[in-house]
């Protein structure tokens, strides 16, 4: 067993979360060390006893693996760790984005391994954007990097769809704002709110958006029904009040048919009439043309409709009508995003691994989760206002990644799971056991370097701000992290504008890409969700089954109640015994069935019936 005795440095004492008076904290934390004393100070020896694993290989399918993994184990000198920093810092002057891979402990020999993996994912990457049927299992093309880059579309009819659908997007917001265009019956005399009415890809991006790059106190509000939980929906109603008449509803839907979109839209449109407004004159429709929505828009006569097209997917809509109506509406540069966006992609077109980030972030992944998931990726912005960046991630990864098959038909069961946050927050709820803990994931950090607007910086203490706490928190993470050897990537912006938005997004479209080719998989279809709908409505058709049996009998004289066997008998459906237990104890929660014998605690002692009937009939 090979021992290697490491030098580490540790972070500062006052970070180890130690007991101390505020007072001894502050002092501390104003002397808060910089890098040099902190590795000269505080050296602490440690030894790891390290399995020295075989040599690298590749298994049958061509997967880098851990097992096969030759792990020098991760760098800790500082000085040799500043070496591999600058070595491989990313810097794209342009968009003031960086990236550090240099905590993530990839061998000379693994990038080797991965050059040929990266040459080919990188002609499949140019074959897409050129038109290719990138997503095979939907005979479609992938095509969100067209949406900021209208030359590149394939053909001269899309690119024109492109153009002409952003500048009615920025002509109707402008109307919005400006009020040249106004609800029918308000007395704000223009609109002051949107409702985002969507779910999936047709929310995460606009609230992750709206979190970020909303201003203080924007032209129109916005708010979300991103769900079909009817107390979240009368919260949003509830919340906007007299302002309903002034509210613009934006109802997003790709397929037009999603359930909780529609169930949504209903809702609201009930809650319209019985504020005696028109719904249509505020109401406008995001979705592929033809749809059901389409044509319900179409035939009602909203206020606007826009289109989504085949060729983008949900989850890489925020450059498309679906982000940037709701994003123009809040007053935010549309064009910017649309600028940073194109800006990263074409930085990310650089077939040379060190100057393209995309690729970078794809090569940490690999070789973090060996390929295959082995991690979880934790991110964590260390600003607030990126709050919903990792929400968002969460579709764009796990839904693109997450696959059962790869292309050439093997069971992969892939992916890489996205959860976290925000800094410095995140400390206090879960880096005891990132730091500590089991040790299945690496971290991404993302640095925003500038704290405050310019000339409103306020020292809290002699020289400390309260953005330096922020810095030191994330750095401090970063390193006490990377010295019990957890590595991460940090993503460093100089600070949140339409521009690094719009590149950040850009950044893990093609990341996403990227190590979907390194992995042999579509990236751009969803099958697993299609068989979690199926099978929701299959518990509402027997729901329908169970209403017409409790019926039936709840209108014998006297009121026949059933059993849950003779509910399920009726129903023909014995074997879904528990699914009827639990439909039944759902519309009891909600007064619709009457439980008349027994209680729900102990299924077996059930007799139920419907609610309209009286409980005096029972007995009749
Ligand atoms: O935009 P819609 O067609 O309503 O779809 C909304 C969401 O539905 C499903 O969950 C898909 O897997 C997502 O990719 C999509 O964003």
């Amino acid at each position: 067993m090979a021992s290697i005795s490491l030098k580490l440095y540790s972070s500062s004492p006052t970070l180890k979360f130690q007991h101390h008076s505020p007072t001894f904290l502050r002092k501390q934390l104003i002397s808060f060390p910089t890098r040099p004393k902190l590795a000269a100070e505080r050296n602490l020896t440690l030894s790891v006893a390290r399995e020295v694993p075989a040599e690298l290989s590749t298994v049958n399918d061509g997967a880098i693996t851990n097992e096969n993994k030759k792990n020098p184990g991760l760098e800790k000198d500082p000085i040799a760790l500043w070496q591999r920093y600058v070595e491989w810092l990313y810097q794209n002057k342009e968009l003031g984005l960086y990236i550090d891979v240099s905590r993530v402990g990839f061998s000379d020999e693994f990038v080797e391994q991965m050059e040929k993996r990266f040459e080919k994912a990188f002609r499949a990457m140019e074959e897409l954007e050129k038109g290719a049927i990138a997503n095979p299992d939907e005979g479609r093309m992938v095509g969100h990097y067209w949406l900021r880059d209208p030359n590149r579309a394939p053909k001269p009819f899309l690119k024109t769809q492109i153009q002409n659908t952003l500048e009615d997007i920025c002509n109707f917001a402008n109307d919005i704002i400006t009020a040249k265009v106004k609800p029918p019956s308000s007395p704000e005399e223009r609109f002051t709110q949107i409702l985002c009415v969507g779910i999936g890809g047709s929310a995460l991006g606009p609230q992750f958006v709206a979190e970020a790059l909303a201003p203080d106190n924007p032209p129109l509000k916005i708010r979300f029904v991103d769900n079909t939980d009817p107390a979240g929906i009368d919260h949003q109603i509830a919340q906007l009040g007299p302002e309903l008449a002034s509210t613009l509803v934006i109802v997003t839907s790709k397929s037009g048919g999603t359930p909780e979109t529609r169930n949504g839209l209903l809702e609201v449109q009930k809650a319209f009439r019985e504020a005696g407004l028109d719904f249509p004159k505020q109401g406008v429709a995001i979705t592929q043309e033809n749809s059901l929505l389409d044509n319900t828009a179409r035939i009602e006569g909203w206020l606007a409709r826009f289109p989504m097209f085949d060729w983008v997917g949900g989850r890489t809509s925020e450059m498309s009508a679906v982000g940037l109506l709701p994003a123009a509406l809040q007053g935010i540069d549309i064009r910017e995003m649309l600028t940073g966006a194109a800006l990263m992609d074409e930085a990310n077109r650089s077939t040379v691994l060190k100057s393209n980030p995309a690729a970078l972030l794809a090569l940490s992944w690999y070789w973090a989760t060996d390929g295959v998931g082995s991690k979880d990726m934790v991110i964590l912005p260390y600003k607030d206002s990126l709050l919903l960046f990792s929400r968002y991630l969460q579709q764009l990864v796990m839904e693109s990644l997450g696959k059962e098959f790869d292309l050439d038909g093997n069971r992969v069961n892939q992916g890489i799971s996205v959860y976290g946050n925000k800094g410095s927050t995140d400390q206090h709820a879960y880096i005891q056991q990132l730091r500590e803990g089991v040790h299945n994931f690496f971290a991404t950090f993302v640095e925003v370097l500038r704290d405050r607007p310019p000339g409103h910086d306020w020292e809290l203490e002699p020289g400390v701000t309260c953005g330096d706490y922020l810095f030191g928190m994330l750095q401090g993470t970063r390193s006490a992290l990377y010295a019990n050897n957890r590595e991460s990537i940090t993503v460093t912006v100089e600070e949140v504008t339409p521009r690094s938005v719009g590149a950040l997004i850009a950044l893990y479209e093609r990341a996403v890409g990227l190590y979907a080719f390194l992995v042999n998989i579509n990236a751009y279809h969803q099958p697993g969700v299609e068989a979690g709908k199926k099978a929701a409505g299959e518990v509402l058709a027997l729901q329908k089954r169970v209403l017409a049996v409790l019926n039936e009998a709840s209108c014998k004289q006297p009121v026949e109640p059933l059993t849950l066997e003779e509910v399920a008998e009726r129903c023909h459906a014995s074997e879904d015994i528990e699914m009827i237990y639990k439909i039944i104890a759902h519309m009891a929660a909600n007064d619709r069935a009457i439980i008349a014998e027994g209680s729900c605690g102990s299924p077996r002692s059930i007799k139920v019936f419907l609610g309209e009937c009286n409980v005096d009939d029972l007995y009749a």
